[in-house]
C-alpha cells in the first residue's frame, strides 16, 4: 500500500506543484488521478516512484517510509513502477524480447526466471505476433505494449500508467481497459492519470481530482459524477 500524508513538492524555480496532498492505495484497486494540465499528476507520480523527494509530508510503502539511497530506490522500483506516456522513452533495445528482458537482466535474475518473465509479459500484453520483430517496425500501440511488458517483467506490485490510452485507436483503447482490469484482478494495484473521462469511468474504482497541486475531491466510482460536477 502506498500512502502520502500532507505531501508537498516545490520545484527549484519556486513552482508549488503539490500542496498538502493526502493519497492512498489499496491492493488490487484501480485509482484514477485526474486534473487539468499542470494539476500535479506527473509530479505526484515522480514522488511515488522516488524520482522526486517531497519537501514536506510522509510517503510510505507498506507502512515503511521511502528511503532515497540508491539501494532502497532500486528496491522501491521493483515494487512500484511506471509506464510513461511516450512508449519510446521506455524502450532501450531493438528487439522485443531483449527489451522486455532489459530490467530483469539488469537485476541479474537467473536465465530461467528471465525466460519465464518474458513469456508471461508477452502473454499478458498480447504481443505473441510481434515477439520476434524489431521494435523499430512496430506500430505506436504495439510499442506501448512492449513498454508495459518491460514493466510487467519486473513484476511490480503497483503499476502507474501516465495516460495509458493516449494515442491508441478505439479497439486498442478497449484492449487497454481489459489489460488494466486483468492486472488489477491478478492483485496489482493500478494508479493512472488520464484526460479521457470515458476511459477513467470505464476503468477506475476510485478517483482523485487535483487542481493546482491541491486535492479537490476524491471518491469511489459512484461518486464520480459528484466529482465531475465539482470540477
Ligand atoms: N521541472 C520543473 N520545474 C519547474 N516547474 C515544473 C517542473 N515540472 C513541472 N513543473 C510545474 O509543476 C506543475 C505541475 O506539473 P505536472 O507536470 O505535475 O502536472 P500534470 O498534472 O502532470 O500536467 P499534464 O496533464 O499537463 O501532464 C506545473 O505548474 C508545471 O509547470
Amino acid at each position: 500500500m502506498v500512502e502520502c500524508k500532507n505531501l508537498s513538492y516545490v520545484y527549484a524555480d519556486g513552482t508549488k506543484a503539490l500542496s498538502d496532498l493526502d493519497f492512498s492505495t489499496q491492493k488490487g484497486r484501480i485509482i484514477g488521478v485526474i486534473g487539468s494540465n499542470g494539476a500535479g499528476k506527473s509530479t505526484l507520480f515522480k514522488c511515488l516512484t522516488g524520482f522526486l523527494k517531497p519537501n514536506t509530508g510522509h510517503l510510505t510503502y507498506n507502512h515503511q517510509p521511502i528511503k532515497y539511497d540508491k539501494k532502497s530506490l532500486q528496491a522501491l522500483r521493483m515494487k512500484i513502477n511506471i509506464v510513461l506516456q511516450g512508449a519510446e522513452k521506455q524502450i532501450f533495445l531493438p528487439s522485443v524480447k531483449d527489451d522486455i528482458a532489459f530490467g530483469p537482466r539488469n537485476l541479474r535474475m537467473s536465465s530461467e526466471i528471465i525466460e519465464r518473465r518474458i513469456i508471461e509479459a508477452i502473454e499478458a500484453t498480447a504481443l505473441e505476433s510481434c515477439k520476434d520483430k524489431l521494435i523499430h517496425n512496430l506500430s505506436y500501440g504495439q510499442k506501448k505494449r512492449v513498454a508495459i511488458a518491460g514493466v510487467l517483467a519486473l513484476s511490480p506490485e503497483v503499476i502507474i500508467f501516465d495516460e495509458p490510452e493516449a494515442g491508441l485507436d478505439p479497439y486498442m483503447k478497449q484492449q487497454m481497459v481489459l489489460l488494466i482490469k486483468a492486472l488489477s484482478k491478478s492483485g496489482k494495484t493500478i494508479i493512472m492519470a488520464s484526460h479521457n473521462m470515458d476511459f477513467i469511468y470505464e476503468t477506475c474504482d476510485y478517483v482523485y481530482l487535483l487542481k493546482k497541486g491541491h486535492l479537490l475531491a476524491e471518491g469511489c466510482l459512484r461518486m464520480f459524477w459528484v466529482i465531475m460536477i465539482s470540477w
